[in-house]
């Protein structure tokens, strides 16, 4: 297939801040290799293979420790490509995924096995063709000890999301803080709302991450440096800092026409978590609440 797409730098910066030891990439995708792991056939858009060796490479040169990889959606509900990435790690990356909620206990339990530690909703009507509340509500209350959900959305459906939300009997992690205008600031509405929803439940977390989507020229942001991110999104880690895990977001789907430079990506770091302490918590610490409590220590 010729028109496969490039999401990804080839050769990233290495970025001038060093993330901590023990520090996790909690958001990354691999996409095939196609010829052992073809795309769904549903999938809205098709990209060249991102597989593991190109991940934990750039794991590597970027100096973290872990990686979460979540199930992309050009992969639809079959997992294999992600567990085969899982598997390859030697026990460093750890992994959501999507699933058909009529899924059995079972299955659940061998994905448990395969190191996935949450499933993802995703509600955004340009990746999924659609997103059945009443049936992820379903599979929600029946995931595995310890398990948590990851949801997908764009900030102006937060409102009609909220019951959902309300709903769901576990943990729930929000991915790139439901996509608010980071060009409204700190204080605007879509973060206000979002804050909102943060007080609403001690048990919801969420990612600081893609300043490359929120601050995108094609939204009207100003591209990287992505200031407007900066501005708006460092006052929520400082309000929630035991609630925030991070990620780089490579391959970055779909984002072929303003291809980050992922160094660029980690040296966002610290302009959103300036001390020490929030860095530790929002690369190792609280990343590693979530995936892996059967671990002690970071490293
Ligand atoms: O991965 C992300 O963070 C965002 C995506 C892709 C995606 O979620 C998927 O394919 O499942 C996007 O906004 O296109």
């Amino acid at each position: 297939m010729s028109d496969r797409i490039v999401s990804w730098h080839d050769a990233p910066s290495r970025p001038a801040f060093t993330p901590p030891a023990g520090a996790v990439d909690a958001h990354c995708h691999v996409f095939g290799p196609q010829a052992r792991f073809p795309f769904s056939p549903k999938a809205k858009y098709l990209p060249a293979d991102a597989g593991p060796e190109k991940l934990f490479a750039l794991r590597d040169h970027l100096g973290f420790s872990r990686n979460v990889i979540v199930q992309a959606s050009c992969h639809g509900t079959d997992n294999s490509a992600t567990l085969d990435a899982i598997a390859r790690s030697e026990g460093r990356a750890r992994g959501v995924a999507v699933v058909d909620p009529a899924i059995s206990e079972d299955h659940l339990h061998r994905l448990h096995d395969g190191g996935m530690r949450a499933v993802r909703f995703n509600f955004l009507k340009r990746l999924v063709d659609n997103a059945p509340k009443d049936r992820f509500l379903d599979v929600a209350k029946r995931l595995p000890a310890g398990w948590h959900v990851v949801i997908y959305f764009e900030a102006d459906i937060l409102d009609e999301l909220r019951a959902f939300i309300d709903a769901i009997p576990v943990p729930v992690v929000i991915d790139h803080m439901g996509r608010p205008d980071v060009t409204q600031g700190p204080d605007g509405p879509d973060m206000k709302a979002f804050r909102s929803l943060l007080d609403s439940r001690e048990d919801l977390w969420f990612k600081p991450t893609c300043p490359d989507r929120l601050d995108a020229k094609k939204e009207g942001g100003q591209g990287d440096p992505w200031d407007a991110f900066a501005k708006a999104v460092a006052p929520l880690v400082a309000d929630y800092p035991d609630r925030c895990i991070w990620g780089t977001d490579w391959p970055h789907p779909n984002m072929q026409d303003e291809v980050p430079d992922d160094g660029h990506i980690v040296d966002m770091i610290p302009r959103i978590a300036p001390t020490a302490e929030l860095q530790r918590k929002l690369l190792v610490d609280n990343p590693m609440k979530l995936y892996w409590d059967d671990v002690e220590t970071a490293g």
